[in-house]
């Protein structure tokens, strides 16, 4: 079943140099709660699959995926990070490692976005943490292996976790293995040894101190796991015949009704099809760190995980038609040359300068070539492709559909942007002229969503002279990371720069200050507030004598989306949630089009002056607006001989300023980033930390629940319950549980929404209320309106 491991093969790249075959292509990510384990079973996978020669530890600082200063020195995962690997020789696999924490949760979020399938790692002791259940509904769509990761520590629960994975997530599981003990560890405990290949009806034990030699045996009838591996096994069977009808029908007339007459690769065909119609999960389980199980991940990885072929199709602006062409990809719009891909990352690469990461998702993106961004209406010229393997980079000459890959160069550079949609002509260099303005050139991916910043901090440069070096080290930031902002304050001179949490603007000032020497002080970090709309703008209009015409209302989001239909045009402007309509023109069509800028130019003007209007219009406070449409009637009109859209975003930029100067301050609500809160504590210290919460921190709390009990658990669901009850699964002996009965340490989990400015500094007080055994997390729920009784105190301090 494995793959001798090549001889060392240095970082070389002669692994990625396979014959282009779509359907043996995965692109996959690896999700978890911060911690689970992500960065180090991708250490395990490179080495495994020949791609390095020595295994690199999270503890050392010396993994190849998380190469930054900051992530080595810090021992986290900070920004996705992508290496390519092939496995079974025949398997090409793009991998993006993800960060597991809540500031940086844009990272997830982009890479999701053009991800085929993911790997969700879990702490078998931890079970499905609060960050899980996130990153599990963000990649909702997404097909996803579960591996319970660290089955070596005390206290991991396989079943438990399978269990709580039913139960939370409201997924049915498919056991393809389950976890071996033999001896035990000097603390007394079972010795977590290798996995029960329920499957292939096999037991692999490893060897430690060597990943690669893994002993294999059969599980004859009679032998000690012959039993665990009939129940196993009929379990399995069982489930996957109540989705495929294929396996029931061999099972019944081939296997004359014997669990385990059934062949491994049409378990493996069963598994793959029920998990690709969003019937059931994989599991898996392991201890990476003890090199235990990551070679099955692989095998599931490739098994079972969709090729590009198969993968869900992202979301365009318009319908168009698909069609899957088995040898080479998606033909969109029947044009085999239309080649589309999307930016979703970018980076600044000391060496090589500015590099985008791309996906392609039909045709193929050639270097040298002319392409179209179509989200923002320039064309250019493609420089240098590259495949990443983590930071080393090998060239090559053409990115093909499905594959992950990096464009470089300064006029790629200057023209992409993340999320922005990239259309090239597959054959002829110059062949843009070739496709159809209306339906080709026309086409966007739907862009990816970036979640509003909830802190910020007064960004100044230490002395004048440094002020260009700041603001250009700034931009090169978020050019890199759209989930930091900046804005200026024209009246106080001061420039705010916003993040997703206290340790996201830490890494940015830290990023500023050592990579980018950019000499900056940075202020305390506070809270971000925003203001919103409770009512519409009056229409302002304007015409000017050179022909320009322009209409426009602001108004809250929700009365936008309420009546909301196919004649609006809607364009998210990235920060907090506000949205571009551009109603379709009275004047102009596709195919009436005599202007010079293009739609897509007209519109991003549009969006510009909208974003900074938005900063700035909040009359409480003067804080930025959130979730408010901006929209532009349908009588719009641009001279025809008009070549730049400076004036656009002159006039629709006054005109917005001019509409909400005639609004009362009481069309103006202040609103607050609120969490989603769980702590964790003993059963004695309950009580005040649950007082300190509801009394201090103004939290409405949700649940309270005994850790790992999952019956009342707020988002219980009584059929997986029940199927979590009635599910084999094996009896778990790492399950170090014996003091719960005594009750006094049994650990409760708060969970509770709560304003984020009242959780600023709240794991010393955790620590206070607890002697240091509390532990919490948290992430953005949304923002809401700011109670009556505190809104006095914040505008004070504000
Ligand atoms: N006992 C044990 N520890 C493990 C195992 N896998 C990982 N660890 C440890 O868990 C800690 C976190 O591991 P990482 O690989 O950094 O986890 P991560 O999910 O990548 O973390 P972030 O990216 O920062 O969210 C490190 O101290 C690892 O050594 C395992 O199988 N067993």
């Amino acid at each position: 079943m494995f793959r001798s491991r090549k001889p060392a093969l240095d970082f070389a790249m002669r692994f990625f140099s396979s014959k282009y075959d779509i359907s043996a292509q995965r692109d996959i990510g690896i999700i978890a709660h911060i911690d689970a384990g992500k960065t180090t079973t991708t250490e395990r996978m490179l080495y495994v699959s020949g791609k390095t020669k020595r295994i690199g530890n999270v503890d050392e600082g010396d993994t190849i995926t998380d190469f930054l200063p900051q992530e080595r020195s810090r021992g986290i995962t900070i920004q996705s990070a992508a290496i390519s690997f092939n496995w079974q020789s025949k398997y090409k696999l793009n991998l993006i490692d993800t960060p597991g924490h809540a500031d940086f949760t844009f990272e997830v979020i982009r890479a999701l976005k053009v991800l085929d399938g993911c790997v969700t790692i879990l702490d078998a002791v931890a079970g499905v943490e609060a960050q899980t259940e996130k990153v599990w509904k963000q990649a909702k769509g997404i097909p996803k292996i579960c591996f319970i990761n660290k089955m070596d520590r005390s206290g991991a629960g396989f079943s438990r976790t399978a269990k709580e994975l039913m139960v939370k997530l409201k997924t049915r599981v498919l056991l393809v293995n389950a976890p071996v003990f033999d001896g035990v560890e000097a603390s007394g405990e079972p010795m977590f040894k290798g996995v029960l290949d329920v499957v292939n009806q096999k037991i692999l034990r490893w060897d430690t101190s060597d990943p690669e030699n893994v002993s294999v045996s059969e599980i004859i009838e009679g032998s000690p796991y012959w039993g665990e591996l009939v129940k196993l096994r009929e379990s399995l069977v069982e489930t996957l015949s109540e989705f495929d009808e294929h396996l029931v029908e061999y099972f019944l007339d081939t296997a004359e009704g014997d669990y385990m007459k059934i062949p491994s690769d049409l378990m493996n065909v069963s598994i793959r099809k029920c998990l690709l119609a969003g019937y059931a999960t994989p599991v898996l389980c392991g201890a990476s760190f003890r090199n235990i199980g990551v070679q099955p991940l692989l095998d599931a990885v490739v098994n079972y995980l969709p090729s590009p072929l198969e993968a869900r199709w992202p979301e365009f602006n318009y319908e168009v038609p698909v069609a899957i062409d088995r040898k080479n990809g998606a033909i969109i719009n029947k044009n085999k040359n239309l080649c589309v891909a999307q930016a979703f990352k970018v980076i600044t690469d000391p060496i090589r300068g500015i590099m985008i990461y791309v996906r392609v998702y039909a045709g193929s993106l050639n270097s040298g070539f002319s392409a179209y961004n179509s989200t923002t209406g320039a064309k250019f010229k493609m420089g240098k492709l590259v495949v990443m393997h983590a930071n080393l980079a090998e060239e090559i000459k053409q990115l093909r559909c499905g594959e992950i890959g990096v464009l470089t160069g300064s006029t790629v550079s200057e023209n992409v942007r993340t999320g922005d949609t990239i259309i090239a002509h597959n054959v002829k260099k110059d062949g843009l002229r070739s496709l159809d303005k209306v339906k080709e050139l026309g086409l966007r991916i739907n862009p990816i969503d970036t979640p509003p910043p909830v802190f910020s901090a007064a960004i100044e440069p230490r002395t004048l002279g440094n002020k260009k070096l700041m603001e250009e080290s700034i931009a090169a930031l978020i050019r890199e990371d759209p989930s930091l902002h900046i804005s200026a304050d024209e009246e106080t001179g001061q420039t705010l720069l916003s993040g997703m949490g206290q340790l996201h603007l830490e890494i940015a000032k830290d990023r500023l200050l050592n990579e980018l020497n950019a000499d900056v002080e940075v202020g305390k970090v506070m809270v971000s507030f925003k203001e919103t709309l409770n009512s519409c703008t009056a229409l302002k209009q304007i015409e000017t004598e050179t022909g320009y015409r322009l209409s426009i209302v602001v108004e809250p989001l929700e009365d936008a989306e309420a009546t909301k239909n196919a004649s609006e045009d809607w364009h998210s402007l990235s920060t907090d949630n506000n949205f571009l309509i551009v109603e379709k023109s009275a004047t102009y069509s596709a195919s009436n089009w005599p202007l010079q800028i293009s739609y897509e130019q007209f519109v991003n003007a549009l969006a510009s002056s909208s974003i900074v209007a938005l900063q700035k219009n909040g009359r409480i406070a003067n804080f930025p607006l959130h979730s408010c449409a901006v929209r532009v009637k349908r009588d719009w009109e641009v001279p025809t001989d008009t070549a730049s859209v400076a004036q656009v975003l002159t006039l629709s930029r006054s005109l917005i300023f001019e509409a909400f100067k005639e609004l009362s301050d009481s069309s103006f609500d202040i609103l607050e980033p609120i969490m989603n809160v769980s702590v964790a504590v003993k059963q004695e210290d309950m009580g005040s930390v649950l007082q300190d919460l509801t009394g201090a921190r103004k939290a409405n709390i949700l649940s309270i629940d005994d850790e790992h009990t999952l019956d009342s658990s707020q988002d219980a669901d009584i059929t997986f319950q029940k199927l979590a009850d009635e599910q084999y699964l094996p009896a778990d002996n790492t399950l170090n549980r014996a003091n719960i009965s005594t009750g006094a340490t049994v650990n409760k989990v708060i969970r509770g929404m709560v304003p984020l400015k009242e959780m600023v500094s709240y794991m010393n007080k955790l620590r206070s209320l607890t002697q240091g055994r509390g532990t919490y997390h948290m992430f953005y729920h949304g923002m809401e309106k700011v109670s009556n009784d505190r809104l006095a105190s914040i505008l004070e301090e504000y």
